[in-house]
């Protein structure tokens, strides 16, 4: 089975409740490559409910764009050095410097949401990804993130 980008963090980095491996209580987010592009996959607990329970809390579906675009980052940084994740060198890690949002529509309960990253551009330690979260019936949000590399 293919591993996620989100495998390749160290342990000590893995605590994030949308994606660290090391937080019992979290989503574990999982993302990976998808030709050019990034793609991750989740379902949504009901507790997850906005104002109608047919609906996802908006504030979830930031997560999984927040998560999947952090990850996303670094996984376009790693192919643009022509390495790998795990390859033994220092990890290249990233932290969401700005996230916006836009709800185009509810975002529907009880199915498996997809999230996708799209490179926009790499300038130094500013890495802008574009994303976009889709339920059974297209695109419920969209999202501009600029991550910044941190200093290693
Ligand atoms: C795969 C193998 C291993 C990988 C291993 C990875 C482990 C990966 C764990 C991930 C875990 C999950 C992550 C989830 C995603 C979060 O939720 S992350 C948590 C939420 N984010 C934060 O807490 C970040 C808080 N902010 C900060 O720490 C600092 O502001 C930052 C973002 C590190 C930037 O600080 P800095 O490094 O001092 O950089 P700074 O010089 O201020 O800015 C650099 C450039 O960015 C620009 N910039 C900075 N902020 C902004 C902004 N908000 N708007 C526009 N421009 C900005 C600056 O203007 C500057 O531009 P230039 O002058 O270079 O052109």
């Amino acid at each position: 089975m293919t591993a996620a980008f989100q495998d390749f963090y160290p342990d000590e980095f893995s605590h994030c409740y949308g994606c660290g491996s090391q937080n019992p209580q979290g989503h574990h987010l999982k993302s990976y490559w998808d030709g050019e592009e990034t793609i991750a996959r989740f379902t949504p607990d009901a507790k997850y409910s906005g104002g109608v329970p047919e609906h996802v809390y908006g504030g979830m579906v930031a997560s999984l764009l927040d998560c999947h675009g952090t990850a996303s980052a670094a996984a376009f940084t790693y192919r643009a050095l022509n390495r790998e994740m795990g390859d033994g060198g220092d990890p290249v890690r990233f932290v969401t410097a700005s996230l916006k949002v836009d709800f185009l529509k509810p975002t529907p309960m009880g199915v498996e949401l997809v999230v996708r990253g799209k490179l926009r551009s790499i300038d130094g330690r500013k890495v802008w990804v574009d994303l976009s979260l889709t339920g059974n019936d297209g695109i419920c949000a969209k999202g501009e993130m600029l991550a910044i590399r941190l200093r290693t």
